[in-house]
């Protein structure tokens, strides 16, 4: 299974095609629109997102709610592009040279893939560059990865997020009693925090932030129960599972790590605190009672809950800008700003849930392909009967 996008931040649209899905999956645009709106929220976002009001069309490979079996279509239109229609016109014949000189971008901004963009595919207008490498890209992502999470949670495999730091203040809530518990508690959350204290400091280090022309990252964790044991593999580095989640995280923007289970802890810990027992009961199978690895040994899933956090740089636009060259006068220049997110963590928990769930639905698929769902569900509940009775 995989999927690609296209699209610019204030170009017309966004679109992402999926290939390799089975047929007969329950599919309507209100499973992504849910997980679309869940991206536009939390404390710290731009006035970009007072513009956009993200809805999926469906445009194929869909039909009378279930998948065909052919590629899907998903398009999500770009309510700024009315603004942008001189500026981006695929087909307008080029503006005069004064204009155009106008309206080039020559002035990279740190953090940004805007001088390596332009060097790389030769582009003296920044521009070129800035509309696909910013984040708006996510929203696509976000599209393809709810499609994914749907497959999943019609094989019982639930998923969930939570945003564990935010600017060096961190959540201090690490047990809850359900992924629905955690879920309701993070979604009328601001910043998607499970404790009410850290979210309240959370809020004010953004605000704080933004006030002095700041910005500031942090930390995502992502949780996912019901992965039956055995998914990914060992034999081959491009089967692991561990580095297929964390190859999806970091190739979200801004993400600059990974962890998994305890993640770096265990560079300080000893070996009987870091690995988990294992225990069998008849009832269950074989089990650990606790998940340090994070439901990931060798590849490949325990049927542990699988754990993996990101970790989210500071937005490299800021009001009070950092030092760079203008390409054209090789001058030095302080940007000037017109919108940007101070904090966007919150917002990147949900891009993450939904890269993880791309990555674990195109492993299942891979792995125990049917051409129709119905058939696929049957043997992903036989390879958890078959591991319990292993
Ligand atoms: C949901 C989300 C929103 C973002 N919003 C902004 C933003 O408003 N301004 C900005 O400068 N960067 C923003 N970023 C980060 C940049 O897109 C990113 O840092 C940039 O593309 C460079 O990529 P890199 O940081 O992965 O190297 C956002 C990232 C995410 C995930
Ligand atoms: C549009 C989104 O995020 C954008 C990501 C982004 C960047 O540089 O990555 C810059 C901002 O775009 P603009 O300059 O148009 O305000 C954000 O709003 C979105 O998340 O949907």
């Amino acid at each position: 299974m995989r999927y690609l996008t296209s699209g610019e931040s204030h170009g017309p649209q966004l679109t992402a095609i999926i290939e390799g899905l089975p047929a007969g999956l329950p599919l309507v645009d209100s499973d992504i629109n849910m997980e679309l709106s869940r991206r536009q929220k939390g404390h710290g976002r731009g006035r970009r997102m007072q513009i956009e009001k993200d809805t999926v069309q469906i445009t194929g490979g869909v039909r009378h709610g279930y998948t065909l079996g052919s590629p899907v279509a998903l398009v999500v239109e770009n309510n700024d592009w009315k603004h942008w229609t001189k500026i981006m016109g695929q087909n307008s014949i080029a503006p005069d040279e004064e204009e155009e000189m106008k309206r080039k971008i020559s002035r990279p901004r740190p953090g940004h893939a805007d001088l390596n963009g332009a060097i790389k595919y030769g582009h003296r207008d920044m521009r070129n560059v800035l509309e696909r490498s910013s984040a708006r890209e996510t929203t696509a992502r976000v599209a393809a990865g709810a499609v994914a999470k749907k497959l999943l949670s019609e094989l019982g495999i639930n998923i969930g997020s939570h945003v564990v730091e935010i600017g060096g203040v961190r959540s201090s809530v690490k047990e809850y009693e359900s992924l629905d518990e955690l879920k309701e508690i993070t979604e009328s959350s601001p910043v998607r925090c499970l404790d009410p204290e850290a979210e309240k400091k959370m809020m004010e280090a953004i605000d704080l932030a933004k006030e002095q022309g700041d910005s500031i990252g942090g930390i995502v964790e992502i949780i996912v129960e019901g992965m039956p044991p055995g998914v990914g593999s060992y034999v081959h580095y491009d089967r692991k599972l561990d580095a297929k989640l964390a190859s999806g995280i970091m190739s979200i923007n801004a993400f600059k790590g990974v962890e998994i289970g305890i993640g770096f802890e265990v560079a300080s810990k000893p070996g009987s605190e870091v690995h988990d027992e294992i225990t069998w009961s008849k009832e269950t199978g074989y089990y650990r009672k606790t998940n340090r690895l994070g439901g990931l040994e060798g590849g490949m899933t325990t049927g542990m809950p699988i754990i993996v956090r990101g970790v989210m740089k500071p937005i490299p636009t800021l009001y009070k800008p950092l030092k760079s060259i203008d390409i054209e006068t090789k001058e030095p220049f302080t940007a000037s700003i017109e919108r940007s997110d101070s904090c966007a963590v919150p917002a990147a928990a949900v891009v993450a849930e939904n890269v993880v769930a791309w990555e674990l639905a195109a492993a299942i698929v891979e792995q125990f392909y049917s051409d129709r769902f119905t058939t696929l569900k049957e043997v992903i509940d036989q390879q958890r009967a078959y591991a319990r009775d292993f």
